[in-house]
């Protein structure tokens, strides 16, 4: 029962924590790279800070203070290398201008692609001229920072991309990065990243609710219902805060349960209590059936009459369809087999007769129950559907139920529309339920007419009618 119904929604589920774990692991992903890319950093902050104490040992203070000054930037973090990206840029430099030899020792030649000139030439020549002096004195650099704007070389140009960090700055970010870094090489990735900081988002479950919507639809699910489970579950899951993967399955399972909970939940009789009262009162209640041929009426009608037998009632069955060649016989046979008094006229008779008859046996014999077949009919057919307003109006059912086929799908659900239109539907049967995998009928009819499925028919036996709850049908679509 209701397979089709299940995949669908266990399908929505599954693909919802994909979608959710393959974002987080993207992300996941990415803050590792970065995380290399910051250790990597860190790693060059180490070089150049050894250079500098290799510089800073190696320098005469009175050299460097009259010959230059050389405004030079470790990069040290990711922060730090979008900076020098956009100095790049700045400075007209690609990366091969950064990666080819200027100098004669190779390790220097990549730690001096660190400077900026803002004139190529005019700063090769200064640099040169750095790097000669720097040779010839025996001094490599005066490793200063300093703010681009002010910053000058030796040869009294103007560097425009100096880096602007100070030393203590520097070596914070570096601080920072490391700190970061080493956390990160603490922590387990993806999942833990999952672990503390997943929200899901609207990306998230989108497309997927999408699918499921139309899914949805064309398992004949009424196009306002397929909206509102949709609907409520993004509500439900758009924001939540995800600790672990398997959180994901269970929100998502968690939100359609409630989802269509609420679409299953419909206030209505309850036919036990009226029985009840009804042999207190002395008064029988009085139910008309109602529905197109051949959704199984006059078999449930049977199923019914049984029922109440068991329970210790004793219903009278109005054999009111007097239209059909062979009702009446039918409904007769079913009435013997199950043990209850049927009142019944020849055929062509009028049928709001038959149901006053019956309603007036009950009354004479105490019984608590009038069950009234109705002639199957088309929504559509004027004359039959006036000629059910007249029992209507003749006997004044206390109850009108519309027996809907659940294998016809969106067709019962507009049948349940139109007849509720006309008489006023307090409630509905669906039969053939054990035969439909499609449970559309099922999860839309009630809440379409705002009118709650009172009982499943589930098969062709007697005792083969289960009164519906919502939860039921629920675990039968949801449950593990
Ligand atoms: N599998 C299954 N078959 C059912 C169920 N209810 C009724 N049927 C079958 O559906 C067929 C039609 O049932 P009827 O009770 O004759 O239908 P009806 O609505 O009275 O037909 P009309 O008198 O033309 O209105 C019969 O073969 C029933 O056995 C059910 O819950 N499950």
């Amino acid at each position: 029962m209701f397979e089709s119904l299940k995949k669908k929604f266990s399908g929505t589920i599954g693909k919802i924590s994909d979608q959710v774990s393959s974002e987080e692991e993207e992300a996941a992903k990415e803050k590792e790279e970065k995380a290399k890319a910051a250790l990597t950093g860190v790693k060059l902050t180490e070089d150049k800070a050894i250079e500098k104490t290799e510089t800073s040992s190696s320098e005469t203070p009175g050299d460097t203070g009259a010959k230059k000054e050389l405004k030079t930037k470790t990069i040290s973090s990711g922060k730090d290398q979008k900076v020098k990206d956009k100095a790049d840029k700045t400075s007209g430099k690609d990366e091969s201008d950064e990666k080819s030899p200027k100098g004669e020792d190779g390790e220097k030649k990549s730690r001096f692609s660190f400077f900026r000139r803002k004139s190529d030439s005019k700063d090769e020549d200064s640099k040169k001229t750095s790097e000669d002096e720097i040779s010839k004195d025996g001094i490599n650099s005066k490793l200063k920072t300093a703010d681009s704007s002010t910053a000058t070389d030796v040869s009294g140009s103007t560097t425009d991309s100096v880096i602007g960090a100070t030393d203590s700055e520097k070596s914070t970010d570096s601080e920072k990065d490391k700190g970061k870094s080493g956390k990160e090489e603490d922590e387990p990735s993806g999942l833990f990243t999952f672990a503390t900081h997943k929200t899901i988002s609207e990306k998230d479950v989108d497309d997927v609710l999408f699918e499921l919507e139309l899914a949805l639809l064309e398992g004949d699910v009424a196009m306002e219902v397929a909206e509102q489970i949709v609907k409520s579950v993004k509500e439900d899951l758009v924001g939540r805060k995800i600790k672990r993967r398997s959180d994901v399955a269970k929100f998502t399972r968690e939100a359609l349960k409630k989802a269509i909970s609420d679409i299953l939940v419909v206030d209505g009789p309850n036919l036990e209590e009226l029985v009840q009262n009804a042999k207190k009162t002395g008064e029988p209640l009085k139910i008309m059936f109602v529905g197109v041929n051949g959704t199984g009426k006059t078999t449930t009608i049977s199923k019914i009459a049984d029922h109440y037998v068991k329970e210790g009632y004793s219903p009278v069955i109005a054999a009111s369809d007097t239209f059909r060649a062979g009702a009446i016989e039918q409904i007769s046979h079913h009435a013997e087999k199950v043990g209850v008094k049927i009142i019944r006229h020849q055929k062509g008779a009028d049928p709001a007769a038959v149901a006053y008859d019956a309603v007036e046996h009950a009354k004479a014999k105490k019984k608590e129950l009038v069950l009234i077949d109705t002639a199957g009919r088309m929504q559509t057919n004027i004359n039959l559907m006036d000629e059910m307003k007249k029992i209507q109006r003749v006997v004044k059912p206390d109850l009108a139920i519309f027996v809907g086929d659940a294998l016809t799908g969106n067709d019962a659900v507009e049948q349940a529309r139109k007849f509720d239109d006309a008489v006023g539907v307090d409630g509905i049967i669906l039969t053939k339920a054990d035969a439909d995998a499609k449970g559309g009928a099922a999860l839309s009819i009630g809440h379409v007419i705002n009118k709650p499925i009172l009982f499943l028919g589930v098969g062709q036996g007697y005792g083969d009618i289960m009164e519906f709850h919502p939860d039921w049908m629920v675990e039968q679509v949801l449950g593990d």
